[in-house]
């Protein structure tokens, strides 16, 4: 009998298919020799309801779960069947590994206490996100953040695990239910991207240590709205336009930021007139795409400080967002910083 050594076979007949994302979680688990697993176990249940969920997505149309609910959430905002059905399957998944003790959606108005207490980590999601673009086939996603709790583990859980601020995530991601659908996340050592196989149901590595270009030429904001407008953040506005920049608001943020990491972009949800606070959440929205975008190189602020620096005094806090690349946002509030006085009513 002979043994040959296994010489990779690099044919174009038969490309590899990559690095699956339980891999590569596993890899980086083997970084830390004495962590426990538990992330890597989470961010692996996390996987699990996204791929759920992206199945309900696809399938909307057909299946009878597009369209309202018929309620309305805590921010009073008209649910969608799929917002109903992607907090079901999240918080389910979430429920199943043990690793976690509390979920803050932003389909729920209180923090759901799983009972749990031997879970160390406290998770805050948003499960579906751009949730009126379901019905018109826009891209969507969902937006999640974890953090340790910081109580004693074993012992109920209390206000001070949920309200931290974003600096203190151990990780944050997003899902894009796009064109393709992508999970995005970090642990706080660069961010990578996973693309899905549907017929291998399995998530590859597609975008390895991604990094924000450092500058941009894309503005995204509702400029429906720039009445209410600051007029810094007009003139901000005035300027991207007198240099030919392209406007693109999609009105689903996953999918806005998304584009703007990959290209090179701002993309700004300001304080109003009708919303002094802005509109976007802080602990579920603003604070996982700030790590995201801090891992990547870029930046995000309210408009006076950092969004990770921020303690949240509420559940489901609003914060102004603008975030992208470094030097847009610098730049955006070199205007804001000279007038931030939202026009009246
Ligand atoms: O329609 P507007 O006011 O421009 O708001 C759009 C923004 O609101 C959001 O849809 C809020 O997200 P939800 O669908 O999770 O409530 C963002 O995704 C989006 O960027
Ligand atoms: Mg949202
Ligand atoms: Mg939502």
């Amino acid at each position: 009998m002979k043994i040959k050594p296994y010489i990779p076979n690099d044919s174009s007949l038969a490309y590899s298919v990559g690095v699956t994302l339980d891999r590569f979680i596993k890899k980086k688990q083997d970084d830390f020799p004495f962590a426990s697993g538990e992330l890597s176990q989470l961010l692996r249940d996390i996987a699990l309801a996204t791929k759920i969920v992206n199945r309900e997505t696809n399938r909307a149309g057909l299946a009878n779960i597009g369209g309202a609910f018929g309620q309305t959430n805590v921010q009073g905002e008209e649910q969608q069947k799929l917002d109903v059905i992607a907090n079901i399957r999240f918080t389910r998944a979430l429920t199943k590994g043990g690793e976690v003790c509390a979920v803050v959606s932003e389909e729920d108005d209180e923090v759901i206490d799983l009972q749990n207490s031997s879970g160390k980590y406290v998770v805050a999601i948003d499960p579906l996100d751009g949730s009126s673009n379901i019905d018109v086939n826009i891209s969507i996603g969902t937006i999640f953040s974890i953090y340790r709790r910081v109580t004693p583990v074993g012992s109920p859980i209390q206000l001070e695990d949920i309200m931290q601020p974003g600096s203190k995530q151990v990780a944050a991601g997003y899902v894009l239910y796009g064109s393709s659908t992508m999970l995005v996340y970090t642990t706080g050592c660069g961010v990578n991207g996973f693309t899905y196989e549907q017929s291998l149901g399995e998530f590859f590595l597609s975008h390895p240590e991604m990094k924000a270009p450092e500058d941009g030429k894309i503005f995204s904001v509702n400029e429906g709205a720039s009445k209410t407008f600051s007029k810094g953040l007009n003139a901000y506005l005035d300027t991207c336009k007198s240099r030919e920049y392209s406007a693109r608001y999609i009105g689903s943020l996953v999918a806005d930021f998304h584009r703007n990491l990959l290209k090179g972009g701002i993309y700004i949800y300001p304080e109003t007139a009708k919303n002094p606070e802005g509109k976007l959440r802080l602990l579920y929205e603003a604070n996982a795409l700030a790590f995201i975008a801090e891992q990547a190189g870029a930046a995000a602020t309210d408009g006076s400080q950092r969004i990770l620096d921020i303690q949240p005094t509420s559940l489901h806090q609003r914060t102004p967002l603008y975030i992208g690349s470094k030097k847009m946002v610098e730049e955006a509030m070199s205007f804001v910083g000279k007038d931030n006085v939202v026009a009246a009513k």
